[in-house]
């Protein structure tokens, strides 16, 4: 096996989370030529620290607003184009290096300016971020179907055994399902209790339904008594994902948050305007679509810990 030289003996790396969706950011100055394999090592729960993610971060602090190119590795070792609660763990971090309330982030799905909506001291930072227009189209999501799988019986993408069957919103027939585009592919399901649901079981049937070509993130959403009331601009939902790349259930999914809101307006069991707010089992974020239905995401980010990792315990050389 190659070695690449390098001259320090520590990789330095910090801890944060929005929300609970946690990730390992790593300066990509760091000396980590293999960044697959120190993925897969630091986000073992059992060798590592068990996080959803590394994030590779590039800073280019000479730019008005800063600038920081971000590369998500997942725990399988794959790389994600977006990441809505790592793209705000990432502005925090820009944030605390530069000192701006205001950043642009370049993800592999395109550019998103944050900021920071609150600088409470008692609480976590809030950041928002500005996130991908949602995309039903089967070619964005993708998936490869000649119109778009929109409400349909998710028995046309998947055979689900009898012990993973979940019933619908209304109860009455089966389950129905949304593909989505909001940087990454989601399938969204409305349910009548996201707890009730095994998600470890339902989420991997649909992650590989041969329908979703590059895979699919699998989110599930209840509407709580705000929506069942029918009466507010705002909309609250609890969510569920399991996470492609992760393979298993996360805190909290900003993308998948997103397309929450996106499938909830679109099938019109929510307004069009207004604002949605995501019960997570993290915490709570919020979306809101502006003038050009870009979504904005805002939820809180904490940065927990600072780490020196010995290079010679990470497989990255
Ligand atoms: N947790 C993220 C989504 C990360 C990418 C996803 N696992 C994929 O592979 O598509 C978020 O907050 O959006």
């Amino acid at each position: 096996m190659s070695t690449i030289a390098v001259d320090r003996e520590t990789i330095a790396a910090s801890r944060y989370h929005g929300t609970g969706n946690d990730f390992l950011l790593v300066d990509a100055d760091e000396p980590v030529p293999k960044r697959r394999s120190f993925a897969r090592r630091v986000c073992d729960p059992d060798e590592g620290f068990g996080v959803d993610g590394v994030l590779f971060l590039a800073l280019e602090p000479e730019f008005a607003p800063p600038r920081v190119v971000m590369t998500l590795v997942q725990p399988d070792g794959s790389v994600a184009p977006m990441c809505g609660n790592g793209a705000r763990c990432a502005a925090a971090w820009a944030m605390e290096r530069t000192g701006a309330d205001a950043v642009m982030i370049d993800t592999q799905a395109g550019t998103r300016p944050a900021e920071r909506v609150s600088a409470d001291a008692d609480g976590p930072a809030q950041i928002a971020v500005e996130m991908n227009r949602p995309a039903f189209d089967p070619a964005s999501v993708p998936v490869s179907a000649d119109a778009p799988v929109v409400d349909r019986p998710v028995s046309d993408v998947v055979d689900l055994d009898a012990d993973s069957r979940v019933r619908s919103l209304d109860g009455d027939g089966p389950l129905r399902i949304t593909a989505v585009d909001t940087g990454v592919p989601h399938v969204v399901a409305f349910v009548e209790d996201v707890d009730s649901v095994e998600l470890d079981r339902f989420g991997p049937a649909i992650r590989h339904a041969e329908a979703f070509p590059r895979g699919t993130n699998v989110t599930l959403a209840s509407p709580t008594s705000t929506l069942a009331a029918g009466s507010s601009d705002s909309c609250v939902f609890d969510q569920r994902t399991y996470e492609r790349g992760v393979e298993g259930e996360t805190a909290a999914c900003g993308t998948g948050a997103v397309a929450i809101a996106a499938v909830a307006s679109r099938l019109a069991y929510a307004p069009r305007s207004g604002e949605w707010e995501l019960h997570p089992p993290g915490g709570t974020l919020r979306v809101r679509f502006d003038a050009h239905h870009r979504a904005v995401l805002e939820g809180p980010v904490v940065h927990e810990t600072d780490h020196e990792l010995p290079v010679s315990e990470c497989e990255c050389r």
